[in-house]
């Protein structure tokens, strides 16, 4: 149930001083906020609020508290200006550059582009850029999986997302344009995105040239009445609610925040997927079997409904997800006071004009939600223990929930699946580096370092 207060009757969260605050410097240096976190949470429950100068920081840990964070409209609790270091990434006429309504047209839009009955004409595409890139790689070998994700992942997205104009004759144009967008992406940019420093100057360049590569795909699409699959063509030929076209730019724009949305998100899962795998012989021989069971009834032909069929191989890449955080919190602002019930009973009034992060890292390790939540065990999603389903809405949070759920999730898993499948069933892997901690001095957090593997081909047999 979600409650906007309009008097404040409840009291407010815990506040956690300043002094507690300070002793906690080493922790959060030496440790990480995962830990740092996890013992506020032990101290003060499930909302408790940090204040640091004249900024208030509401923390939100476990689905029990995070109905309203997810579901209040942006004028009860909004994106606020948290994302502004994003405008100079995609422009000017879409995402945090326009107005709340014009941003929701364009949800609207990638929700459309992404939906299942959508996503059936990009398993061939996909499948193709998979067996093209792993073809290349020897008989033996070692390679960074991160590296290799990162990689395929770009291919993928340039062919599905962009289209053929781009794959087939600018990739490598694109790659460097799109790297230099994406380094946008750090700690000065994110707080003075506007600032001349090489780095940005190199962002605002590449973002110009990128938009006018677009530019020149859609005028030459409608030039020639040629109409696309991709994802691009599906951008372009939506509509805002008041009967306007997508202009070029807003296009650009858009499809630039679809890959950034996705290309690293999905690199970073299949990373993780892999290390789980390949440390944990009980599910990589679950996996495996999967993928011969499939190839006794379809032998090689995979399609939208096979990949539906690969449950254990869901499990085991939403498994690697939830143990490993890609996320330490999404966050929001408060524009109304906004009552929240712990699991305890008890209600805080969370005043207006808060920060409101919600700790999805931390629900995701829940141990009355998660059995052994430490565990990789895939086998909690498996019907009969449904632990994030038993566990209520909003239980699993790594692709957030609500009115800004991940509209790619579905689209994620299908690439995430083609290429583990294909791994599968053409290499035997061996993971040689230890297993990666996370590097919290991301923004968008990811394994490590290099995770290294030695593969060697075979091919699998379904008998
Ligand atoms: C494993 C991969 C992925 C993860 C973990 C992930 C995670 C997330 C999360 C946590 C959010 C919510 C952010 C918030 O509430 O502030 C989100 C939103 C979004 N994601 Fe993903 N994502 C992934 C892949 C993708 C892909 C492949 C696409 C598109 C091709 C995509 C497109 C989007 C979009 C458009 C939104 C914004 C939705 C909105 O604001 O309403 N994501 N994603």
């Amino acid at each position: 149930r979600v409650t906007f207060d309009p008097v404040c009757t409840r009291p407010p969260p815990p506040v956690v001083n300043n002094i507690a605050l300070i002793k906690l410097l080493p922790t959060l240096c030496t440790k990480g906020p995962e830990v740092t976190m996890t013992y506020l949470y032990n101290k003060f429950g499930s909302v408790f609020t940090v204040s640091i100068l004249w900024k208030r920081i509401t923390f939100l840990v476990g689905p029990e508290v995070s109905g309203p964070f997810f579901q209040g409209s942006e004028s009860e609790v909004s994106q606020g200006n948290f994302n502004e270091f994003t405008v100079p990434m995609f422009g000017q006429e879409n995402g945090f550059a326009v107005d709340s309504s014009t941003r929701m047209d364009e949800i609207r839009f990638y929700i459309d582009a992404l939906k299942p009955s959508q996503l059936r004409s990009h398993v061939d595409p996909m499948l193709r850029e998979v067996e093209d890139y792993f073809g290349k790689w020897g008989e033996v070998g070692v390679v960074d999986l991160k590296d290799e994700f990162n990689h395929i992942l770009m291919l993928i997205a340039s062919r599905c997302l962009l289209g053929k104009e781009v794959r087939e004759k600018i990739f490598g144009e694109f790659y460097t344009l799109f790297t230099e967008i994406e380094a946008g992406m750090n700690f000065v940019s994110f707080v003075l995105p506007y600032i001349p420093i090489p780095v940005n100057r190199r962002r605002d360049r590449a973002r110009v040239k990128l938009t006018e590569i677009v530019s020149e795909i859609l005028r030459s699409r409608k030039i020639c009445n040629r109409v696309e699959e991709d994802v691009l063509q599906k951008l372009m030929d939506s509509r805002y609610k008041d009967g306007r076209r997508t202009t070029e730019a807003a296009v650009a724009g858009m499809i630039i925040a679809l890959i950034f949305a996705g290309k690293h998100t999905s690199a970073v899962i299949s990373t993780w997927t892999g290390a789980c795998l390949l440390t944990h012989e009980k599910f990589l021989d679950a996996v495996v079997n999967e993928q011969k069971e499939i190839m006794r009834t379809y032998e090689d032909m995979i399609d939208y409904n096979v990949l539906l069929e690969m449950e254990t191989l869901h499990s085991c890449i939403k498994e690697a997800g939830r143990v490993n955080p890609i996320s330490i919190g999404l966050v929001r602002q408060a524009q109304k006071n906004i009552i929240v019930r712990t699991k305890e009973g008890v209600e805080y009034d969370i005043p207006k004009r808060d920060t409101l992060v919600n700790l999805v890292m931390l629900t995701s390790k829940l141990p009355h939600i998660y059995k052994d939540p430490e565990v990789y065990d895939p086998d909690r999603f498996r019907s009969g223990r449904d632990e994030d389903k038993v566990g209520g809405k909003f239980s699993y949070g790594i692709f957030g929930g609500g009115r800004h759920a991940c509209a790619g999730e579905a689209y994620a898993f299908m690439q995430i699946k083609i290429i583990w499948s294909h791994l599968l069933r053409n290499f035997e892997l061996k993971l040689t580096s230890p297993f990666p901690k996370a590097d919290w001095s991301k923004y968008a957090l990811e394994p490590k370092g290099k995770v290294m593997v030695n593969y060697k081909r075979r091919h699998l047999a379904s008998n």
